[in-house]
């Protein structure tokens, strides 16, 4: 558990973060979003002792991070990828890290094949790619089998493949109970990752509130429906504050109904049904209005 506690930080006469309140609970990805300059990596530096607050309190496991006995498997971190010297391989530098944390050597190979990297352990980190480097961070911030994870923007440079698999891996920590805390500048990013989201802007907590609720109030309400049987669908669906159209073949888009009685309707009549979405494409405009919002009542300069 995280507790954000009453945060603020001042550089100079600039305020960054702003009375800052929250907690990121275990079990479960939480995703931490606000524009560039929100406050994100500074919040998250503070969270890993990296930077002081100005005002408030930061604990992890109810305490500050540097005052736990063993901080690598209290919490790991990765907030910048390329902090690995170009001159080491990927396993020296893990196995120096193991060494100085005082952690068993085979936390090396453990994480090395958690991120995909095992081919790569021998090959000098001066010559991986942004995304290889990105894998090479999470394997660092996961060497101590950390109770909590805290990750900046750990999708940047990564291909396709990679976010899938990084969407997995979040996911996987959290099923293990952990506390897993990501950030991100994108909203589409984050409704395929988190059950929980916390949003900022200008420092300060837009919301903080589950993935499903954030959806329901910004979404637009229509459920994607694929089928193979489209037109027996349409009939099945349609009727008081219902509405069906079909912009392409076999897709249906729905309004008035929610994904499981949409789902139930179907089962129930035994028509197939390959695909049943709420559609999302309004979830980023309403995450920048949402922020946008937000910058614009703060009073200049903050
Ligand atoms: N050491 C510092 N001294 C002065 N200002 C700083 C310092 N670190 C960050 N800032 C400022 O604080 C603001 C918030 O920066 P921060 O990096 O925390 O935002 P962010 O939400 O992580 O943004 P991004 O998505 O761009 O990384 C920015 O305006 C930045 O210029």
């Amino acid at each position: 558990m995280i507790d954000v506690l009453d945060v603020t930080k001042r550089y100079g006469r600039t305020t960054v973060v702003d009375g800052l309140r929250f907690t990121v609970e275990p079990g479960r990805v939480t995703g931490f979003l606000g524009p560039n300059g929100a406050g994100k990596s500074t919040t998250m530096r503070m969270i890993g002792g990296l930077d002081a607050p100005t005002a408030g309190r930061v604990t992890v496991a109810g305490r500050a991070y540097a005052e736990h006995d063993a901080p690598l498997r209290t919490l790991g971190m990765l907030l910048e990828a390329g902090a690995a010297h170009p001159g080491r391989t990927a396993e020296a530098h893990l196995r120096a890290l193991a060494a100085a944390g005082s952690l068993p050597r085979r936390r090396v190979d453990d994480v090395l094949a958690m991120v995909g990297l095992q081919s790569a352990a021998g090959t000098r980190v001066g010559t991986f790619s942004l995304g290889m480097r990105q894998r090479l961070g999470i394997a660092t911030a996961l060497l101590g089998d950390p109770a909590a994870v805290l990750l900046d923007e750990p999708v940047n440079g990564l291909d396709p493949d990679g976010v899938r698999w990084l969407r997995e891996l979040l996911r996987g920590l959290a099923a293990e109970g952990r506390t897993v805390l990501v950030s991100s500048h994108l909203m589409s990013e984050m409704t395929l990752t988190a059950d929980h989201l916390v949003i900022i802007g200008a420092g300060r907590l837009i919301a903080d509130e589950p993935l499903e609720a954030f959806v329901r109030r910004a979404g637009d309400g229509v459920v994607e429906v694929r089928s193979p049987d489209a037109a027996a669908l349409r009939n099945l669906l349609l009727g008081p504050g219902v509405t069906v159209s079909a912009s392409r073949p076999g897709v249906l888009e729905v309004a008035g109904l929610d994904v499981e009685t949409i789902a139930a309707r179907a089962a129930g009549a035994g028509v197939p049904v390959h695909g049943l979405t709420p559609r999302t494409a309004s979830l980023e405009e309403a995450f920048m209005e949402l922020t946008r919002t937000a910058s614009e009542y703060r009073s200049v300069p903050r």
